[in-house]
């Protein structure tokens, strides 16, 4: 009997124990997340076999998959270097950074433990367990960090995972950590800040923000992503981070630069580069969104207005995938963001919620 231990059920977490059910239904999964709805969610759907609060469950396992911000995951792997664990045991991570991981698991790999270092470079900017699902790795890249462990580890690993349908990559933590420090912690930066200078931008006309098109949804998106992982992404890959932010803010000098001196030749052939290299990459290489479906609508400030929507949505068999409020000011009515796995899942919503006077604000 293989025994996999996770902890983490978000989306990253729980989108792999999606994954490996299918692929090994046979397996069990013991869950940790130290939120108590989400490991009900998890027992409840299947998603796991047992739900512990414990790290020390973890000596049952054959597997340990760490899914949580990269700061628990440094914490954990110094607490598993403490526990009797099986000697065949093999353990691995989802962080988005790997240098700082690679040397917390320093310990375990000295007492003779298995890790390996993983990445899937797939994801959302929405979180937690509803969100996650089988497919959301799928044609995506997966890292492997290059360790010294027995051949056959990598491909324990790779079996165990092989329902998630990913491209294997092995490199350095280095390598790793230089890499998605420029694809992917320094658009994320970028987004946040534009967000933040555009808000004070419209200090004094909030609306203004409201009027945005297709452009700054786009390049804006991942600005929504949850705050918790990315300051943990961000600490742990400080000094690289550092030196790609000097490097963007050069290129942002170079076009106003250009922009000052009205020089038309360096204006147009900085768009042209971008746009070279941007249609090289081609939409279906752009990596994984998944499609989500939004749904903004008015709630009413008043008490069980939540549970009411919730529950005409239930009533009328709509899964929702993620549940939101982005505005509740005092005897002001606030914005409710639902969201959706399916596009007629909304349309159906849309068509319930109208009927029942809900205001519908916009779909994304
Ligand atoms: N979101 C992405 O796009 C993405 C992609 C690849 C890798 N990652 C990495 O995957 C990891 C998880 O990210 P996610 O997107 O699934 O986040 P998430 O917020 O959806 O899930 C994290 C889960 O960990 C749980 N958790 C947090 N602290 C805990 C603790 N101390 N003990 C037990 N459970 C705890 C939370 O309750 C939550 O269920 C992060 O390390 C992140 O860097 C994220
Ligand atoms: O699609 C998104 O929203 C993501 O941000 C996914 C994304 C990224 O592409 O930067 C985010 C963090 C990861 O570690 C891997 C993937």
């Amino acid at each position: 009997m293989t025994t996999i231990f996770i902890k983490g059920l978000g989306l990253i977490g729980s989108s792999l124990t999606r994954a490996i059910r299918k692929r090994h239904p046979t397996f069990t999964i013991i869950g940790n997340d130290a939120d108590p709805q989400t490991t009900a969610y998890a027992l409840k759907h299947h998603l796991i076999d047992q739900s512990t609060r414990e790290l020390t469950a973890a000596v049952a396992a054959d597997f340990i998959i760490l899914a949580t911000p990269v700061t628990e995951i440094i914490n954990d792997l110094q607490q598993l270097a403490q526990l009797p664990l099986k000697k065949s045991v093999i353990i691995t991570d989802v962080g988005s950074t790997k240098q700082a991981v690679l040397k917390a698991a320093l310990p375990l790999q000295e007492k003779g433990i298995t890790f390996i270092g993983g990445h899937p470079m797939a994801g959302s900017h929405k979180t937690g367990v509803t969100a996650g699902r089988a497919d959301l790795f799928e044609n995506a890249f997966y890292f492997m960090i290059k360790t010294k462990v027995p051949d056959d580890a990598y491909l324990a690993l790779q079996n165990l995972l092989q329902g998630a349908h990913v491209k294997w990559l092995l490199l350095s933590a280095q390598e790793h950590d230089q890499l998605v420090g420029q694809i992917s912690h320094l658009p994320h930066v970028i987004a946040a800040a534009l967000v933040n200078q555009t808000q004070v931008f419209f200090a004094d006309s909030p609306l203004g923000m409201r009027m945005a098109a297709g452009g700054f949804k786009s390049i804006t998106r991942i600005a929504s992503s949850d705050p918790t992982m990315w300051s943990s992404i961000l600490q742990s890959n400080s000094a690289i981070i550092i030196q790609q932010i000097s490097q963007y803010v050069n290129e942002l000098q170079k076009i106003q630069k250009a922009i000052m001196e009205d020089d038309h030749d360096q204006i147009f052939s900085f768009f042209k580069t971008a746009k070279n290299s941007r249609d090289e990459l081609g939409p279906e290489k752009v990596g994984q969104l998944p499609n989500f479906f939004d749904l903004f609508i008015n709630i009413p400030d008043q008490v069980g207005a939540l549970a009411a929507i919730t529950q005409l949505l239930a009533l009328n068999k709509i899964n929702l995938v993620n549940i939101h409020i982005l505005e509740i000011r005092e005897d002001l009515d606030g914005v409710l963001q639902l969201t959706f796995m399916r596009e007629n899942d909304r349309a159906q919503a849309v068509k319930i919620l109208t009927h029942a006077h809900y205001t519908i604000l916009r779909k994304d």
